[in-house]
This record gives structure tokens, C-alpha cells and sequence, in this order.
């Protein structure tokens, strides 16, 4: 797969912690619009991974490319139009928990360059009503449940159109019936064109929708074939 069909495109790469080699010779690919989902043990290295597509982390040696951006020696002022390329559902990116929704919402998209007012309040309209949560623009994000705020912060990941969505245990935290709504709901935003790179312990979900799945195992990252996974009964 070369970088013009390619999202993520990884060769001979090293994800490192501190001076810790946490994974290496990490070499795959993912298209344009696939989902791929991210597996591993706890300590694994999946956020490491993610982390380093985001370029939260450097990548020190081998060649990495994300949505068309070169991942080594990106200088910090590129980082911004790389993120902006991006979807990322992750802890370490809650909710402001001082504001609405909507000026949650409306916090990111100013920092992301937009200035028409009017047109900044039809996108959160539009995400909002993506994610099935038209009425909820108003509130603070303590005023939803797990599952809806869940699905802000998803609604949060969609406002600059990403080409791909990085996202990390989304339903980590959720009870079964609100974690299959969540998924569905990645299913659509996949469906309409944006890739999806998704962290999951759980293997009910591969198994209900299947997709490529990548595993980081012993320092190394590989794709599992479908003998493997119906050995894990999935
Ligand atoms: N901020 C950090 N500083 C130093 N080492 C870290 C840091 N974060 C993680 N590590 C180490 O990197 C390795 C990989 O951790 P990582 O969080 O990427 O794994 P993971 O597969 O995402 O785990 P989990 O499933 O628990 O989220 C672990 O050995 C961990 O201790």
C-alpha cells in the first residue's frame, strides 16, 4: 500500500517510552476508510502505538506516515495540521467539565482555526445529530450518562471531517447494550468513509463485528489471521 491509499503506513518502526523500547519493527499499513481493531495484553503497548500516530510520542527510528504526514522529526508546528487530519477518543482527552456541550464543542473548533460564528454553530449541530444527541447542546457533560457523554466526545473527534479516527477502549467503561450503540456508531462513521484504528480488550465486539485485527504481543506488532481469533472463541 503506498501513502496515497494508505492512512497509517508504518516500516522498521520503534515505539519508545522514555528510553524504553516498548515495541519494534512495527511494520503495517491501513487503507483509506478500513477498520482495523488494536489488541493486545494490558502493557502491551497499544496506547504507545496510538499515542506515537498522534505524534504524543516521537518516533525515533523507522519510517512512519499518517494520513500523509511524515511522523519522523515533525516539528511541533506541524503537529497541530496532523491532529487536525485526526479523530482521537481517548482518556487522556475527557471533557471540559466547566462548559456545555456545545461550548466544549465550540472550544476545539476555534482551536482548530475556524472563526464563522454561524457556521461554527451548524457544525456542532451536525456532529451532535450524528452521534444521535441533537438535544443535548445545552447541558453539561455531568448532566449525561456514560454512554452520551461518550458519544460527545466521539461527536468531538468528528468535527473536522477526520480521515481517521484513532480511539482508545471507547467502550472501555460502558455496559454491554450502551457499548453496542457506541459501536454501531463507529460502524457508521467507517461506513461513511473515515478510517477507524480502534483499542479493544474485548473480543465479544470483534466477534459481533468483524474486522483486521492487529495485535501487539512480546514487543511486536502483527496482524492475527482468522484461525487465531476463532482459536480465542471469537
Ligand atoms: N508515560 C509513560 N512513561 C513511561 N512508561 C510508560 C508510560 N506509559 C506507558 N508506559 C509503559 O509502556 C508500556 C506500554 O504501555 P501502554 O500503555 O502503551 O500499553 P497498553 O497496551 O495500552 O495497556 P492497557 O491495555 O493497560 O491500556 C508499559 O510497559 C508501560 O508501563
Amino acid at each position: 500500500m503506498d501513502t496515497a491509499t494508505a492512512v497509517i503506513e508504518l516500516r522498521d518502526a520503534y515505539i519508545m517510552q522514555d528510553v524504553n523500547t516498548v515495541l519494534q519493527n512495527v511494520s503495517f499499513s491501513v487503507g483509506k476508510g478500513e477498520f482495523v481493531y488494536l489488541v493486545g495484553r494490558t502493557g502491551s503497548g497499544k496506547s504507545s502505538l496510538l499515542k506515537t500516530l498522534y505524534a504524543d510520542l516521537p518516533l525515533p527510528e523507522g519510517m512512519g506516515s499518517v494520513v500523509g504526514y511524515p511522523l519522523r522529526k515533525l516539528s511541533t508546528d506541524k503537529v497541530p495540521y496532523l491532529r487536525r487530519k485526526l479523530g482521537i477518543v481517548f482518556q487522556d482527552f475527557q471533557l471540559l467539565y466547566d462548559r456545555t456541550v456545545a461550548q466544549n464543542l465550540l472550544f476545539v473548533l476555534q482551536a482548530t482555526g475556524w472563526r464563522d460564528k454561524s457556521k461554527m454553530k451548524n457544525r456542532v449541530q451536525d456532529v451532535l445529530m450524528r452521534v444521535g444527541l441533537s438535544g443535548v447542546a445545552g447541558k453539561m457533560p455531568h448532566q449525561l450518562s456514560g454512554g452520551e457523554q461518550q458519544r460527545v466526545v466521539i461527536a468531538r473527534a468528528l468535527l473536522n471531517e477526520p480521515l481517521l479516527l484513532l480511539a482508545d477502549e471507547p467502550t472501555g467503561n460502558l455496559d454491554p447494550d450502551v457499548t453496542d450503540g457506541i459501536m454501531r456508531l463507529f460502524m457508521e462513521i467507517n461506513n461513511a468513509g473515515t478510517a477507524v484504528l480502534m483499542a479493544t480488550h474485548n473480543y465479544e465486539l470483534i466477534r459481533r463485528y468483524p474486522k483486521r485485527v492487529l495485535r501487539c504481543e512480546n514487543g511486536h506488532v502483527s496482524f492475527i489471521g482468522s484461525e487465531e481469533l476463532r482459536f480465542k472463541g471469537v
